[in-house]
C-alpha cells in the first residue's frame, strides 16, 4: 500500500508548478500517493502594496495551518517568502537543489539596465530591487508593482499581453524558469550588483515536526534534501534573522558552498539606493551550525557599520 500523501499549495501558477516538480520527485523516491490541496493565503488574496500588507509571512500562514490542521502533510513554500523565526510543530523536511539565485532584469526590446534611457520607469514590489537598481542607475524611476508573474511582465512596453506602461520589471529567475518564461529576460543580474533575497530560488518543504521518520515519506525528504542548499540557505537566513528583518527589508545575502568552505555575500542598502554596504565572510562547511554562525557574524559585522539605521531596519516593521 503506498502512504498517501496531501500536498499544500497556494493557487498561483508558480506555486502550482513548483507543488507539481516536488510532487513527481517526491512520487518518484518512495511509494506514495500523492494528491495536491490548494489553500488561499492572505499574500494572495490581499491586493495592497507587499511593504503595507504587514508583517513576514503572508504567503506562508494558511498553508501552515493547513499542516497544523491536517488538511495537509507537505506544504512547498519559495523559502524566500518564509519567516525566519521557528514554525512550532513544523520543521524543513527538505530543501531541493536550488534553482540558479540571480535576479532577471526583463526590458523592453531587449535592453540591459546600463542601455535604459535616463527616466526609465521600472517596476518591482521589492525595497531590496529598488535600492540596488537605484545604486547601478540613479536615474531611473522605481515604482512598486504587485501581482503574479504574468501581471508584471504584462506591465512592459512591447510585452503584448498587459498595459505595457514599464520600460522594465525585476523578477526571480528561478520563477522565470520554472513558468517557462526565460524568453522575456533580458539581463541576468550579477549578484555582486543586485544580490537576491537570501533563500531566492530554493524551496522549502515544511512538514509536521511529528511525522514519523521511518515511513516512506520521511525517506523522500531525506532523498529529494541537498545538502549544500541547506547549508547555504541557512547561512543567508541566519543574516537575516540577526538582522531582524523579513523579506520587505533592502537586504540581499548569497551563500555559495563548495567542498570544504561557505562563502556569503551580504548587501545592506538604503531604501533610495544612496548608500550600500556590501561584505563577505567565508567558513568551513562543516555544519548547519556554522553556516549558522557564518550569518550572524556578517550580520554583526554589518550592524557594526551602520546597517540598521541606513536600511531603517527598526522603522521598516
Ligand atoms: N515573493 C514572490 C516570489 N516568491 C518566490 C519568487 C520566485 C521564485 C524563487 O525565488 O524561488 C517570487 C517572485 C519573484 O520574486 O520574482
Amino acid at each position: 500500500m503506498p502512504q498517501h500523501v496531501r500536498i499544500g499549495t497556494r493557487a498561483s501558477a508558480l506555486a502550482l508548478t513548483q507543488t507539481g516538480h516536488v510532487a513527481d520527485a517526491l512520487a518518484a523516491l518512495a511509494d506514495l500517493e500523492v494528491e495536491t490541496v490548494r489553500v488561499r493565503t492572505d499574500g494572495d488574496r490581499l491586493t495592497g502594496s507587499l511593504q503595507t500588507l504587514g508583517g513576514t509571512g503572508v504567503f506562508v500562514t494558511a498553508l501552515r495551518d493547513a499542516l497544523l490542521d491536517g488538511r495537509c502533510d507537505v506544504a512547498v513554500h519559495s523559502l524566500k517568502d518564509l519567516p525566519t523565526g521557528d514554525a512550532a510543530g513544523l520543521t524543513l523536511g527538505a530543501v531541493p537543489l536550488r534553482e540558479d539565485p540571480r535576479d532577471a532584469l526583463c526590458a523592453r526590446d531587449g535592453l540591459t539596465l546600463a542601455e535604459l534611457p535616463a527616466g526609465a520607469v521600472i517596476g518591482t514590489g521589492s525595497p531590496r530591487r529598488a535600492a540596488q537598481l537605484l545604486a547601478a542607475r540613479p536615474d531611473v524611476v522605481v515604482v512598486d508593482i504587485r501581482g503574479n508573474v504574468d501581471t508584471r511582465l504584462g506591465r512592459v512596453a512591447g510585452s503584448g499581453t498587459g498595459p505595457g506602461d514599464l520600460d522594465a520589471v525585476v523578477l526571480a529567475r528561478a520563477g522565470l524558469a520554472r513558468l517557462g518564461r526565460l524568453d522575456a529576460v533580458t539581463e541576468l543580474f550579477d549578484p555582486a550588483v543586485m544580490a537576491p533575497a537570501p533563500g531566492q530560488g530554493a524551496l522549502a518543504i515544511e512538514v509536521r515536526a511529528t511525522e514519523p521518520d521511518d515511513a516512506p515519506l520521511a525517506a523522500a525528504l531525506r532523498a529529494l534534501d541537498h545538502t549544500p542548499t541547506r547549508l547555504a540557505v541557512v547561512a543567508e537566513r541566519a543574516l537575516l534573522a540577526r538582522l531582524e528583518a523579513g523579506c520587505a527589508a533592502p537586504i540581499g545575502a548569497l551563500a555559495t558552498v563548495t567542498d570544504d568552505a561557505i562563502r556569503l555575500d551580504a548587501v545592506v542598502a538604503r531604501p533610495d539606493g544612496t548608500a550600500t554596504l556590501r561584505r563577505s565572510a567565508t567558513t568551513p562547511a562543516a555544519s548547519e551550525a556554522s553556516a549558522r554562525t557564518l550569518g550572524a557574524a556578517l550580520a554583526e559585522d554589518l550592524l557594526a557599520a551602520g546597517a540598521a539605521d541606513l536600511a531603517e531596519l527598526g522603522a521598516a516593521r
